[in-house]
């Protein structure tokens, strides 16, 4: 795991507890719990709207819980933001860009923001160019890249301040196969150091790179654990047949009100 801020050693990366969020009437997560040790990596599942999005933006301090608690890094996403923002690296589901700028300019931006010193900033964006593969469009505008290319930079600005933990919400929608691919090869090779949380709808994906799946349905988890565990458990044959088990026959629009 990287050690690049000075975090105090955690058991856990992630821990999430009792974690409720209500949009008026409408609870979107209810009393989920669990918790990610450093170093893995943890594919988060769902149906359309079962809470994913929700919980991440929690996780990342972009939006407060109505209930319950969460720690990053050792830190409390609410006490304690300031800390949990300078640990998490967020590549939110429509990244932010800014259409007009460079990707260079782009990138020495977000590296200003976060606080990535100078004279090792220059060395920094370098290294996250390289290993997002943007090196060929690093003088072309924002606006004239490609989805993937767009999913680079996204990725590009989650890592630049060396996090700890990388919460990536939908990193391969949109993308064909190819990019699909080297994205999932980016995530692999940054996951060899970093603890990440990234949610899909492919679930090949989730096969091919984590260490563990939680999956979520209508706001509460429904299971937590390696593939072969969820499988075993539930006497499933493959990842698709685990979700289906738990999931079935969820429509968002199932959802119902607090009652
Ligand atoms: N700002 C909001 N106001 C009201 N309801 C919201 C808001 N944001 C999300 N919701 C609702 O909360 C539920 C959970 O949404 P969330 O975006 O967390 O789901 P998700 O699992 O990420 O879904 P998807 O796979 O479609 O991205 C959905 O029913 C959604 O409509």
């Amino acid at each position: 795991m990287s050690t690049d801020q000075s975090a105090i050693p955690a058991e856990y990366s992630i821990v999430v507890d009792g974690l409720t969020k209500t949009y008026g009437d409408f609870k979107a997560l209810d009393r989920v719990s669990f918790e990610v040790q450093p170093g893995e990596i943890v594919g988060f599942l769902g149906p359309n709207g079962a809470g994913k999005s929700t919980t991440m933006k929690i996780l990342t301090c972009f939006m407060a819980a109505t209930e319950g608690t969460a720690k990053v890094a050792g830190y409390d996403v609410h006490a304690e933001s300031a800390e949990v923002r300078k640990r998490v690296g967020y590549l939110p589901e429509n990244v932010p860009l800014y259409d007009e700028m460079l990707v260079w300019d782009y990138l020495k931006f977000i590296a200003e923001v976060r606080g990535v010193a100078k004279p090792a900033r220059e060395e920094r964006i370098e290294e996250v160019i390289e290993r997002t593969g943007l090196h060929n469009v690093v003088h072309k505008e924002i606006s004239e890249l490609s989805k993937g290319y767009r999913q680079r930079v996204g990725l590009a600005q989650a890592i630049i301040h060396k996090p700890e933990v990388l919460i990536l919400d939908e990193p391969t929608t949109g993308l064909d196969p190819n990019q699909i691919i080297e994205i999932r090869d980016v995530i692999s090779e940054i996951g060899e150091e970093k603890t990440v949380i990234f949610s899909t709808h492919i679930l090949q994906e989730i096969a091919a790179v984590c260490d563990r799946i939680v999956i979520i349905n209508r706001g509460q988890l429904v299971a937590d654990g390696t593939l072969d565990a969820l499988q075993d458990a539930v006497g499933a044959d493959g990842l698709e047949d685990v979700f289906r088990h738990y999931t079935a026959g969820e429509t968002e629009e199932g959802r119902s009100a607090i009652s």
